[in-house]
């Protein structure tokens, strides 16, 4: 069966941020040309509606549903299929709604919040003529059972229809589920979601059924032969039971005649739970059609057979290493010298990688993938190469690497360093905490051609602009390139570019390194581009100095607009007060909690997990790697590759002004420690608060906590013969995992104070997802982050957990924390705690400020630098 032989409609799904890596960046871009086109893809496709989403904490999400609806409306062809307008946010439902011509589809609403909410959305929509989608969703959760299905649609169904909803406009969604995951509970969910269609359709004559058809298969994410067919087989069964629209996407469906036999009927086994073994043997089947598209099946069949330089363009393009080495050896053997495989095939390889990246058509993950194999390549024949004493090429250009002093962040950095050597670079990468003088040397010894700095604390914004003047010093001009987390154009603008006389280059993102160096290194395209950069930065200049910032309240102000809280809701004394040390956390439980949307990020893959592993366009790049990442933590937790260690503290304390004392040997009349804290001085609304952290904490006694946590142990040992092998690629993946397991440790620390140690919540019970959203009461804000973004406050928080001693965690002299992997900050109790930016502050704040944390005015201004005009 296909979605054209009977009249089941297809509901296009690729126009909503959430499930989009490609849209969420084209809305966010302000690029809606080509998000028209992603729609009108959809309907060319064969989607027969299209589902339409904004909800994106970053934007402004009416105004993007308007915008985008008012183009579809304007293209005919896009505009003759139905409209659904999907949020989760009833504004944003109703701002689609005033723009949709035909007959809207309302995505979704439901008895989650209970009845009168149900019927008061629903009267909206009644109002707006639209046609709704109903999750079978009540005040007690999603109906999971066959009965529970039918009991909240078939009361959905009465109280729609009490008010005069015209049933024919009522859309149930009953949810489909995902089966075959080896839980028992998930067994029967396929065939309770089709009895269910059934009863439904029975019970409430005329409505209509839908369902996201994608969830089912979720286990099998990575395979999509599999997925296709456990689709293709489930619709087979739902559609004469009654489902009558489903989120796919289109053109991916299977003809149910067509599927393999094997795999079919192994489908068939799971949907129907018709064996026991179902799951297990689906999982066995699942193997062999892993990667089995028939096309690169044949391929991957063939191109063993293909000349020497195919078979290295491949390898290269497709990141397999395997066979790497005896194809470079018997290129070697046809040239009449070992340079010429490096700059014959192998660069011919890497020009194709280039190019594919160059188009979006390839990713970073894959990229670094390449990398590796070209290093491979080149190691085994660079003795040969010293062997005949030749000259080494310096390709494209030679680029010196470093993280500044003081900072020891590099993920962003040496992936960077790859996707530059993959285009030709030469990449000389001095590693992190490297003191300006070793970089200069190293230019000048190298004959680089230009200096590449990364960064990610705020104190090394003023290491860069040290980094330029003593380039200005030494009389240098070669390029230098800006970049890393902290680091903006605004800021390179303003503060780094005026310090150097050469070119230099803010570089947002690895994508774009490799435009930035190219064209400087290019005879034709060099001038004009850097002059365009000046011109560019002078502007942000001129703009900053004619716009005039929005005018400061001072601080004395600022504090009469101070939140106050209830001190009634205090949180209570901690139950085990005083310090606790973990020395070896268990790596199999961080796991469990891993936010793995940041992990993504950290690959420059955008999106939202698990969602980013569907996406059309990342969707393939991003299960490869994520399954890359499954295996390499399989391997980190069995043989004990990193060591998870924490600290935590719970102390007395009270508020003094916006300072907090706390008192760390938990006695109030022992030895105190005075924390400042800073406030916000922008000018608020009335009836808006100017926030500092110290708002939280009651005047008389309180409770404060702080932590600091590591995964990283261990980790060097792993990363040095990672290196050894050219193998960046898990190198980088190791490096992000360690991170990944370091923030699940200081979600579940969290927990674990919440729940028993400060105890404030003993009963809290949340989801994954719920505790990834932090969706708790308290907050753990970190120095360095928005609300607190001092970074030195490490060093007194680190004095009183001692940290150093129980974590082995160390500050460098710009309080980055080494492991890398590490996590450190407070614990705010209150329930009407909460993160804020403190944003900028003034000079009155700036300079009481250095008094109570005893610094001079110069310091405090090197640690505030991004909040200071
Ligand atoms: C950076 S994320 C990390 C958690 C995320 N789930 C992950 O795994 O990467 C959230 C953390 O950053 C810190 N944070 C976020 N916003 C903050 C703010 N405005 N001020 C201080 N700290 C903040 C808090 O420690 C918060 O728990």
């Amino acid at each position: 069966m296909t979605q054209s032989s009977s009249n089941f409609v297809n509901i296009g799904e690729r126009t909503n941020v959430t499930g989009s890596a490609r849209f969420k960046k084209l809305i966010m871009n302000g690029d809606y040309a080509t998000a028209i086109e992603v729609a009108r893809d959809q309907v060319e496709n064969g989607a027969q509606v299209i589902d339409v989403n904004m909800d994106e904490g970053l934007l402004d999400s009416e105004e993007a549903m308007v915008t985008f609806l008012k183009l579809i409306a304007a293209e005919p062809d896009i505009a003759r299929v139905p409209i659904m307008v999907d949020s989760s946010k009833w504004s944003v439902i109703e701002a689609g709604l005033k723009c949709v011509s035909g007959k809207p589809i309302v995505n979704s609403i439901s008895m989650k919040e209970g009845e009168e909410q149900f019927l008061e959305s629903a009267r909206k929509c009644m109002a707006y003529g639209a046609a709704v989608v109903v999750m079978a969703f009540d005040e007690t959760g999603q109906a999971d059972t066959r009965e529970r299905k039918v009991e909240i649609c078939v009361r959905a169904y009465k109280l729609l229809t009490g008010i005069g909803f015209p049933p024919e406009d009522i859309i149930f969604d009953p949810n489909i589920f995902a089966i075959a995951t080896g839980i028992d509970e998930h067994r029967r969910y396929a065939i309770d979601f089709i009895e269910a269609c059934r009863d439904i359709k029975e019970q409430c004559p005329h409505c209509h059924i839908s369902g996201g058809l994608s969830n089912l298969s979720f286990s099998f994410r990575g395979n999509e032969p599999v997925r296709r067919a456990m689709h293709s087989v489930f619709l087979y069964h739902a559609i004469p039971a009654g489902l009558d629209m489903a989120i796919v996407n289109a053109g991916q469906l299977d003809i149910y005649d067509d599927i393999d036999p094997e795999l079919r009927e192994h489908c068939e086994d799971v949907i129907w739970d018709r064996r026991d073994d179902a799951t297990e043997r689906m999982i066995a089947l699942a193997e062999k059609f892993k990667g089995t598209d028939p096309v690169a099946e044949k391929q991957a069949a063939e191109w063993r057979g293909w000349d020497v330089a195919k078979r290295l363009e491949h390898a290269l393009v497709k990141g397999i290493d395997a066979h790497v080495v005896d194809d470079t050896e018997e290129a070697r053997q046809q040239f009449d010298r070992p340079i010429e495989v490096i700059e014959g095939p192998l660069m011919d390889g890497m020009n194709v990688v280039g190019d594919l990246f160059g188009s979006g058509k390839m990713f970073l993950p894959q990229v670094v993938k390449s990398a590796r194999v070209m290093k491979k390549a080149v190691a085994h024949l660079l003795p040969f190469i010293e062997e005949e004493k030749e000259e080494g090429d310096r390709g494209k250009g030679k680029i010196i690497m470093a993280t500044v002093k003081g900072d020891v962040h590099d993920i962003g950095k040496n992936i960077v360093g790859v996707v530059l050597q993959c285009n030709g670079f030469d990449v000389i990468d001095m590693g992190v905490m490297v003191p300006w003088s070793d970089i200069l040397a190293k230019a000048r010894d190298e004959d680089a051609d230009m200096i590449g700095l990364s960064g990610l604390i705020t104190p090394s914004l003023d290491e860069m602009v040290t980094v330029a003047e003593e380039m200005k010093r030494a009389k240098m001009t070669m390029p230098l390139l800006i970049g890393g987390a902290t680091t903006s154009k605004v800021h390179t603008a303003l503060k780094i570019a005026p310090a150097y006389d050469g070119p230099t280059i803010h570089v947002l993102d690895a994508s774009r390194s490799v435009g930035v160096a190219t064209t400087l290194v290019s005879r034709d395209g060099r001038q004009a581009y850097v002059e365009q950069i000046a011109d560019d930065y002078q502007k942000v200049r001129d703009a900053r100095a004619g716009k005039g910032q929005s005018k400061l309240i001072s601080i004395e102000e600022a504090r009469e607009k101070a939140f106050e809280i209830d001190p009634a809701q205090k949180a209570p004394a901690p139950a085990r007060p005083g310090l606790h040390v973990f020395g070896d956390w268990d790596l199999a439980d961080l796991r469990e909690c891993i936010d793995w949307t940041p992990f993504f990020r950290s690959w420059e893959l955008a999106g939202t997990y698990p969602a980013i592993l569907e996406d059309e366009v990342i969707g393939e790049s991003a299960t490869n790697l994520f399954n890359d990442a499954q295996k390499m933590l399989d391997q980190i937790i069995a043989e004990k590759w990193l060591k998870a260690k924490a600290v935590v503290g719970l102390w007395p304390c009270r508020r003094d002004g916006d300072d907090v004392v706390i008192f760390p040997s938990r006695s109030r009349e022992e030895e105190e420690v005075r924390m400042p804290f800073l406030r916000q001085q922008i000018n608020k609304r009335e009836g808006r608060h100017n926030m500092c952290l110290a708002d939280f904490i009651a005047e008389d006694d309180d409770w404060i906590g702080g932590f600091a946590v590591t995964a990283g142990h261990g980790i060097e040992e792993h990363s040095t013969r990672f290196r050894q092998a050219h193998d960046d690629y898990s190198d980088i993946l190791l490096k992000a995992l360690a991170d990944r397991l370091a923030e699940a440790l200081a979600e579940r620390l969290h927990q674990k104070v919440r729940t028993e140690l400060w105890g404030y919540s003993p009963n809290e019970q949340l989801t994954n997802e719920a505790l990834i959203k932090e969706e708790y009461r308290g907050i753990r804000p970190a120095p360095g982050y928005p609300a607190c973004p001092d970074h030195s406050e490490k060093s007194m928080l680190f004095d009183m957990l001692n940290a150093t001693e129980h974590t082995g965690i160390t500050l460098t002299e710009s309080f980055a924390m080494l492991p890398t992997a590490a996590v450190s900050g407070f614990y705010f109790g209150h329930p009407d705690s909460s993160y804020f930016g403190v944003a900028r502050i003034g000079r009155d704040q700036l300079e009481e400020y250095a008094r109570r944390r005893g610094v001079e005015i110069e310091t405090a201004e090197r640690w505030l630098r991004p909040n200071l005009d």
